[in-house]
């Protein structure tokens, strides 16, 4: 049925490097859905803390801050934004500081909270069908994803696709700093990075990015068929 097919919700969940924001960005893209970066929103949130004096190493600062930035998303695959009070943060969230605090910040409730229901309603206003990715969109975003995908690759895959983005970064730093962000993002409290169980869980180690993207778009047709 055509309307069925068309409102596909697509969850993509993984550790970092396994390949999430590129595949999620070209399945949205070939099969016409909008796409959602909800790290890029706990970037967003933890620059914003950075930029107002926020102690990010103490959780209840955080928590009594968390609802005052207005963070927004734009979700055309092929040009995704994102704004905090309406600067353009796309470059900042990416810098060394926010990547290593962002793990600090997001593990705070009030704070995972306030974009859990920012990211479904992004979700719901996506008519069209969406691609959300994340480290718990399948668990508990949005638990009834028509699709679910949990990516994995070694720590040594990882690390060489993440050093391969930056020029003259050291291998072994860059590994070291991505299994401690892994560990925080496993280890959290509240909606750690887990695999759903109904996920289909891929290992792009051995597998180029457009072999990753025709697996998820052949899945994602399969469900398509199947509704
Ligand atoms: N299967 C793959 N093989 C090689 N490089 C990949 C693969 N998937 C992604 N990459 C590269 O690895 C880097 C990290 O990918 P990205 O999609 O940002 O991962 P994530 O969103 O999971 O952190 C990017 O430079 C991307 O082009
Ligand atoms: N759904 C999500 C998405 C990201 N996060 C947190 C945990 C992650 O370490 C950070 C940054 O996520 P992001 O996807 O940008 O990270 P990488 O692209 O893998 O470096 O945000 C989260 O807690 N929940």
């Amino acid at each position: 049925m055509e309307t069925a097919r068309s409102s596909v919700i697509v969850a993509i969940d993984g550790p970092s490097g396994t390949g999430k924001s590129s595949t999620s960005k070209a399945v949205a893209a070939a099969l016409g859905l909008s796409y959602l970066d909800t790290g890029a929103q706990y970037r967003a949130i933890t620059w914003w803390m950075l930029t107002n004096g926020i102690d990010v190493g103490n959780p209840e600062e955080i928590a009594t801050a968390a609802a005052k930035p207005v963070i927004v998303s734009g979700t055309d695959p092929a040009a995704p934004t994102i704004t905090v009070d309406g600067e353009d943060a796309s470059g900042p969230i990416r810098t060394q500081e926010v990547t290593s605090k962002v793990s600090a910040v997001s593990a705070v409730p009030e704070v995972r909270t306030l974009i859990t229901a920012l990211q479904r309603s992004i979700a719901a206003a996506a008519t069209g069908g969406i691609v959300v990715e994340g480290r718990d969109i399948g668990t508990t975003v949005l638990p009834d994803a028509d699709l679910k995908i949990f990516l994995t690759a070694s720590p040594e895959a990882r690390a060489a696709r993440r050093s391969g983005e930056v020029k003259g970064s050291d291998l072994t730093a860059t590994r070291e700093a991505l299994i401690k962000r892994d560990a925080a993002d496993s280890g959290r409290k509240t909606s750690p990075l887990a695999k759903a169980d109904d996920a289909v869980e891929v290992d792009t180690t051995e597998l180029t990015l457009q072999q990753v993207i025709e697996c998820v778009v052949t899945l994602v047709e399969g469900k398509r068929v199947a509704a």
